[in-house]
């Protein structure tokens, strides 16, 4: 699948304020995109119509293949094959284990598949040893990566993170960072994040959108850090206010 996702000419309202307006976007199957803004550009909404969390109000969007048509089965299918982890990551009660395989009891797979699939999630991102251990206990990074760990044991084809470093320290940070790229690497997912943190987004970026008031003002791959094509980026880019 090259592209996994298309939008064309959508548009998200609230009230009478245009949110985002995206004339036309196609994520690159199989590879990081990042997406950075200013806050309230609409990055957070833009993510949630793409994994179809959030009807848009104009415009229509291809996912996998599917014309969305936001009707229940079609939704179900298509929710299926992707997964979400936002900025902190709500931990049901009781074990790493029974958090990592909550979104597999759904699926019809056996109860061998299952504990296979958990334990391999978990060894993605070093958090074997916690197995046993009550998901309330875990501190704020240890509790991303079991949540990334329950979104990738699923085996989705897409994976959308909403700043899930934004609330943890520079080295578990780092650590995640890895994570995500040898998932996209070693299990073929297409990842899209939302980041703050312009140097994670140069880090993880095989493409970046940068967005700015609901538009979608450049897309393009690392040379958009170096050599932004429009005033707007480059001034966001500078850490400047974007006018
Ligand atoms: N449920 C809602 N009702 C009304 N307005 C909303 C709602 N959700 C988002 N908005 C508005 O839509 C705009 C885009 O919000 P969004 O969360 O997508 O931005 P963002 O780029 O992710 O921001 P941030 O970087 O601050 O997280 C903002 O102005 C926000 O106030």
């Amino acid at each position: 699948m090259t592209t996994p996702l298309k939008l064309h000419k959508v548009i998200k309202r609230y009230g009478e304020r245009v949110v985002l307006d995206v004339d036309q976007l196609a994520v690159k199957g199989g590879k990081i995109t990042t997406v950075i803004g200013p806050n309230g550009s609409g990055k957070s909404t833009l993510l949630r119509i793409m994994a179809l969390l959030l009807v848009n109000d104009a415009g229509y969007l291809e996912v996998l293949g599917e014309t969305v048509k936001w009707q229940k089965q079609q939704l179900l299918r298509l929710r299926r094959q992707m997964s979400m982890v936002t900025q902190t990551s709500f931990m049901f009660q009781g074990t790493v284990d029974y958090n990592v395989a909550y979104g597999l009891g759904v699926r019809k797979i056996s109860e061998k598949a299952v504990q296979n699939r958990v334990a391999e999630a978990l060894e993605m991102v070093g958090m074997s040893a916690y197995r046993a251990a009550d998901a309330h206990t875990l501190s704020g990074g240890e509790r991303q990566k079991v949540a990334i760990a329950r979104a990738v044991a699923i085996k989705p084809r897409i994976l959308f993170l909403d700043e899930p470093t934004s609330n943890i320290d520079i080295s578990s940070a780092a650590e995640i960072e890895k994570q995500i790229k040898n998932i996209n690497k070693d299990q073929d997912i297409t990842i899209i994040m939302v980041t703050h943190n312009l140097f994670q987004a140069k880090r993880l970026a095989d493409e970046v959108i940068f967005i700015h008031e609901g538009h979608i003002i450049e897309q393009g791959g690392q040379d958009l850090f170096t050599k932004p094509q429009d005033l707007r980026t480059a001034a966001f880019l500078r850490g400047e206010t974007v006018f």
